[in-house]
């Protein structure tokens, strides 16, 4: 970090003002001071490599420039990942790194992201053996390619086809129509030679649903597309830009037996077909980037929360007071509402991760002891929370954004990019209603069984709870709304099977009547989650193992959004549980408290997300605070600003004002 020496006055005064160490609260938000000293030394590392450095912003690249130099920078990144594994033996530590070298999307990020890992949890040792030792060293590079033109959310109605032809144990794929071509997968475009492919598999006219397959679809030297495989890019996005999105279609392409991910179902040589323990787990390593998500959620609402809070400290506009000088933005009350939930929602989202990341690992652990009983627990559970922390965090980033004014529309604000990068989560790895739907499905089961009076999973078993205690008067702390949003969750998803149960009773079959009550489904599965979120977020901080100092800071933020969000729902809370207007009044009121008691230490809570300036990449919120010779600085590198006169100052501009004379 740059020293305080140069810093912006106002920034050095927040920092002074700081009522908590900020290196305590850094070595907690990351797991240890070890883990902080290891994440610091690699980021060095990397920083260190002059090749990384861009000669101008991406912005001013063409679209292929971009790529070009996101690939050429992304196999530098490898290759520091690569020595630091020889040196230190192991991996790298958790970090955020490529985002201040790459900035947008590295066109890599599908094949460590999703292609290594399905390998990994959905082949055999034997596959595992034969391909995860090139794809891990880059011998081959690798996609996920899944989703379709005509289909993204509903993966039983892929058109993708392998046919199994055991005279020569092959699987021939084709993609017969235009909506079945894959569409999406990143580095598909350009940048992949090899591909988990996700077809429907027919063995003798028979379908047997979808499956993972490994296709090389381009030559390893020449990079050429192998005969009988169509592949490009699919273009400009909102973002994601060097992600290197793609499509495919193959023609009678052959691949071998062996190259059909066959740890879950198989097929034999003669072509039997052998069911895996649960056709779902071939849906595996969604779940797992749903669990990841979370995370990255609470990273982007740190990057954007530490923007806005350094850029409100530094920027000044209007008066409180007439009689005073012009007031530090950060001073609005209205300013501090559009931040520190931001602030508060990333402590938020990184306890529901951790807390998500155990669940995950338990699952696997049973799962390899071929115990499923939990795994519909996860899944609901990484649908809704991915669902609802990925919109949440868009609308944090974009309210981040906003809170700039006019600065935070430039793209040297890196505003812009993270919300464009941030609101693609809402949509991929499964879209938004559509996950919270899959919840839904799972809260319906469990309100039967409650309802049976059945012993229910951890995170649904506050319905029995709530059933009991609906009588209890509400409580205005924080384990009285934490049992406040259960209640509205329970509220819903009792609505909503009663909504399902009434128009079954008008003669609608359960599908039309789970159609007709899914705007309420999908409000239950919000509720569930928030009540997750509020429970496990309270629970972290109290367990934390923070100095008295940091803890009381931690728990205002933590009572900040539960307050936040009481206040947000207020409707639901007067309908579902025993919460009164005045009670609402007194938390109106303490929400207001809490900003102004969080205000002091609000630079000290952003510098607590250890962002170095690379990774923030912005003019605005730089550690020193220089905002403004940023903004000139970052102007200045403009392209139209290397010439004085532009040459359509010439070929029409000139022109057209001597035509106007006449
Ligand atoms: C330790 C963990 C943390 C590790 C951290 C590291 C992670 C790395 C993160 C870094 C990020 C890197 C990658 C970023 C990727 C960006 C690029 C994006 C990629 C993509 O988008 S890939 C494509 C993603 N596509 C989707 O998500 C498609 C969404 N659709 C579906 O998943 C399914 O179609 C469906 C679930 C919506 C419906 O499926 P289906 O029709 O087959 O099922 P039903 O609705 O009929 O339900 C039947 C029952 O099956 C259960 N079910 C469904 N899915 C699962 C599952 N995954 N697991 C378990 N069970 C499942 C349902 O609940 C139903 O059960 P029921 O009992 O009958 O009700
Ligand atoms: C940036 C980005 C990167 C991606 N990367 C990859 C990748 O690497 N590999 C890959 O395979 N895919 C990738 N995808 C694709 C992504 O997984 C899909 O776009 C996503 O799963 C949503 O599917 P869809 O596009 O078919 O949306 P649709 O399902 O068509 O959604 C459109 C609308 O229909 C509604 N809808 C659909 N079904 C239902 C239902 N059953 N009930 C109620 N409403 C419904 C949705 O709620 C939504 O409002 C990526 C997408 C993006 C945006």
């Amino acid at each position: 970090m740059s020293t305080e020496t140069k810093c912006n006055p106002d920034l050095v005064r927040e920092r002074a003002k700081c009522t908590f160490d900020v290196n305590e609260l850094i070595n907690l938000f990351y797991g240890s001071e070890k883990a902080t000293k290891e994440r610091r030394h690699f980021e060095d590392a990397v920083l260190a490599v002059k090749e990384l450095k861009d000669a101008i912003p991406e912005e001013y690249l063409s679209h292929k420039e971009r790529y070009e130099n996101g690939v050429r920078k992304a196999t530098i990144l490898r290759d520091v990942y690569r020595d630091y594994k020889a040196k230190h033996n192991r991996d790298p530590p958790p970090n955020q790194i490529t985002k201040a070298v790459i900035k947008d999307i590295s066109p890599f990020l599908l094949h460590n992201g999703m292609f290594v890992p399905t390998i990994a949890g959905q082949g055999t040792p034997e596959q595992q053996a034969e391909w995860l030792p090139k794809a891990e060293s880059m011998q081959i590079i690798g996609t996920y390619a899944q989703t379709e033109l005509g289909h993204g959310s509903f993966i039983r109605g892929l058109e993708t086809i392998a046919t199994y032809d055991p005279k020569t144990e092959e699987f021939v794929l084709n993609n017969p129509t235009l909506t079945s071509f894959k569409w999406w997968p990143g580095g598909l475009g350009s940048t992949v030679n090899h591909c988990v492919v996700v077809a429907q598999l027919y063995i003798n006219g028979k379908s047997h649903g979808i499956h993972p397959f490994i296709a090389q679809i381009r030559d390893l030297d020449t990079h050429k597309p192998l005969p009988g495989v169509k592949v490009g890019e699919i273009g400009p996005k909102m973002g994601f830009q060097t992600a290197n999105n793609g499509f495919l279609g193959f023609d009678n392409f052959r691949i071998p037996r062996k190259n059909m991910l066959m740890k879950n179902a198989q097929v034999l040589k003669d072509g039997t077909f052998v069911k895996g323990i649960n056709e779902k787990l071939t849906y595996g390593t969604m779940v797992m980037v749903r669990v990841g998500i979370v995370g990255d959620c609470s990273f982007y609402a740190a990057l954007a929360a530490t923007i806005a809070v350094r850029y409100s400290a530094v920027r000044h506009q209007s008066h409180i007071k007439a009689s005073e000088p012009e007031a530090q933005i950060l001073d609005y009350l209205t300013q501090q509402h559009k931040l520190f939930i931001a602030v508060a929602s990333s402590h938020v989202y990184r306890n529901a991760y951790l807390w998500m990341e155990k669940m995950y690992t338990n699952v696997m652990k049973e799962l390899s002891q071929d115990k499923q009983d939990n795994l519909p627990e996860l899944h609901a559970t990484a649908c809704c929370l991915k669902a609802v922390c990925s919109r949440d965090a868009g609308s944090l980033v974009e309210e981040c954004r906003l809170a700039c004014g006019g600065h935070g529309y430039m793209a040297s604000s890196n505003l812009p990019l993270t919300y464009g990068v941030t609101i693609a989560a809402v949509t991929y790895e499964g879209e938004r209603t559509v996950l919270l739907l899959q919840t839904a499905r799972y809260l319906m089961k469990a309100w039967m069984a409650a309802l049976k009076g059945k012993v229910l999973s951890p995170s649904v078993s506050y319905l029995l709870n709530s059933l009991k205690e609906s009588k209890k008067p509400w409580q205005n702390t924080p384990e009285g709304i934490v049992k406040g949003f259960q209640h509205v969750s329970f509220g819903k998803v009792k609505a909503a099977y009663e909504t399902i149960q009434k128009y079954m009773k008008q003669g609608k079959d359960y599908e039309d009547a789970w159609n007709l009550a899914s705007v309420q489904l999908v409000k239950a599965s919000e509720a569930h989650s928030r009540a997750i979120l509020c429970e496990v977020s309270w629970e972290a901080v109290c367990s934390s193992s923070a100095s008295p100092n940091l803890s009381r800071v931690l728990q205002q933020l933590a009572q900040l959004y539960l307050t936040y969000w009481t206040l947000e729902t207020s409707g639901d809370l007067l309908l579902y549980s025993n919460i009164t207007k005045d009670d609402l009044i007194i938390l109106r009121d303490k929400y207001e408290e809490l900003l102004v008691a969080i205000r002091p230490n609000a630079v000290g809570l952003v510098d607590g997300f250890d962002l170095r300036d690379e990774i923030l990449n912005s003019t605005l919120g730089s550690y020193d605070g220089r905002v403004y010779e940023r903004l000139m600085e970052e102007a200045l590198k403009s392209p139209l600003n290397q010439e004085t006169v532009n040459s359509s100052f010439h070929k029409y501009l000139k022109p057209m004002m001597e035509k106007a004379k006449l």
